[in-house]
């Protein structure tokens, strides 16, 4: 095809060339989504033979232990590299202190070794925190109201040893108390875990994006208030880059931003100044907001779910915890 241009009035750079088709646009993508950024995070209830949807996340569904095998065996198959755990933990096990977090007999726990003999290759990320554990919903300990931070880093520390002799991986604090990182990172190594590796919630941010998961773990209710006091402020960005920094310094492996698409330009700027493998969560939100614009047709599913991926590799991710893993990795490979 030739476009002649008679004049020489018309721009002798034409950026649209490069996109004229597209082997010309694989070229010179400077970005691309692979199965290898893409982290599932599942949610695990307790019973037998019980699967429950979650219904702000249409799609979701809690399982119970005995069916991970199932469950788990279209993203192993697809070549997920890791999931993330979140457990379900029934009311009357909850109390103020989160106890149930440092039991070895949890859902975490439980599932951890479930998924270790069924496929080991499979990483395992475990979340710290406690409110999944708690009956007042907060992520630590709570004294006339306000989260403690010491204390409940004893707590974090226990909890994190718990699941490291569970068989996980990689813990996970998303609690945000000053200080957990290096407390976890040397009651590990002063017991052998040394190679158990630390993916700091590093920029987790006091969102209401959250509201959907809360759902999904029966914490919605329990929260009287809001996470202002230990959550960041949606307002602020340099703050993000000192709270990653001191985590960087404390010994995490690796750091995340918290939510994903509203905080690109936090994910950007972690990677601009520090270089270190970052990670983000495309959090339960996000997910319900795509997901009604799917069942209204308002948006393209297929589409849309891969655009929104690619932004996070785009904006520095190396990975993404998003519940879309599985269908993004079926649509990669098809391709
Ligand atoms: N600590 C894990 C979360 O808070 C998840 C949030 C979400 O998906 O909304
Ligand atoms: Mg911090």
């Amino acid at each position: 095809m030739t476009h002649a241009s008679a004049t020489g009035a018309y721009p002798a750079a034409r950026p649209r060339r490069n996109r004229f088709d597209a082997f010309t646009r694989r070229m010179v993508a400077e970005h691309a989504l692979s199965v290898d950024n893409l982290i599932w995070p599942i949610f695990v209830c307790d019973g037998t033979n019980t699967r429950s949807p979650v219904g702000s996340m249409p799609g979701i569904d809690r399982v119970s232990v005995d069916l991970l095998d199932e469950h788990l065996a279209r993203a192993v198959e697809l070549g997920i590299p890791a999931v993330a755990i979140f457990p379900i933990t029934p009311l009357d096990i909850r109390d103020a202190s989160g106890s149930e977090a440092t039991n070895p007999g949890n859902l975490i726990c439980r599932a951890t070794r479930r998924i270790k003999e069924i496929h080991p290759g499979l990483g395992i990320i475990g979340d710290v925190a406690l409110d999944p554990y708690t009956d007042h919903g907060h992520d630590g300990l709570l004294r006339d109201g306000y989260v403690v931070n010491d204390e409940t880093i004893e707590v974090l520390v226990a909890q994190s040893l718990n699941q490291a002799r569970a068989g996980v991986d990689i813990i996970a604090p998303s609690d945000m108390m000053d200080g957990r990182i290096g407390a976890i990172r040397a009651a590990l190594d002063a017991e052998g875990f040394v190679n158990t590796r630390i993916m700091s919630y590093a920029a987790k941010y006091a969102s209401a994006f959250y509201g959907p998961f809360r759902d999904a773990l029966g914490s919605g209710g329990l929260l009287g208030g809001d996470k202002k006091t230990y959550q960041m402020d949606p307002a602020n960005s340099d703050e993000a880059l000192r709270e990653v920094a001191l985590d960087l310094a404390e010994g995490a492996d690796m750091v995340m931003v918290k939510p994903g698409m509203p905080y690109l330009d936090i994910i950007r700027r972690v990677r601009d100044r520090f270089a270190v493998p970052t990670f983000a969560y495309q959090v339960s939100g996000e997910y319900a907001m795509l997901a009604a614009a799917f069942e209204r047709g308002w948006l393209a599913r297929e589409r849309t779910i891969l655009e929104s991926l690619l932004a996070f590799r785009r904006a520095g991710c190396n990975g993404v915890l998003t519940y879309f893993a599985v269908e993004a990795a079926a649509l990669l490979r098809r391709g």
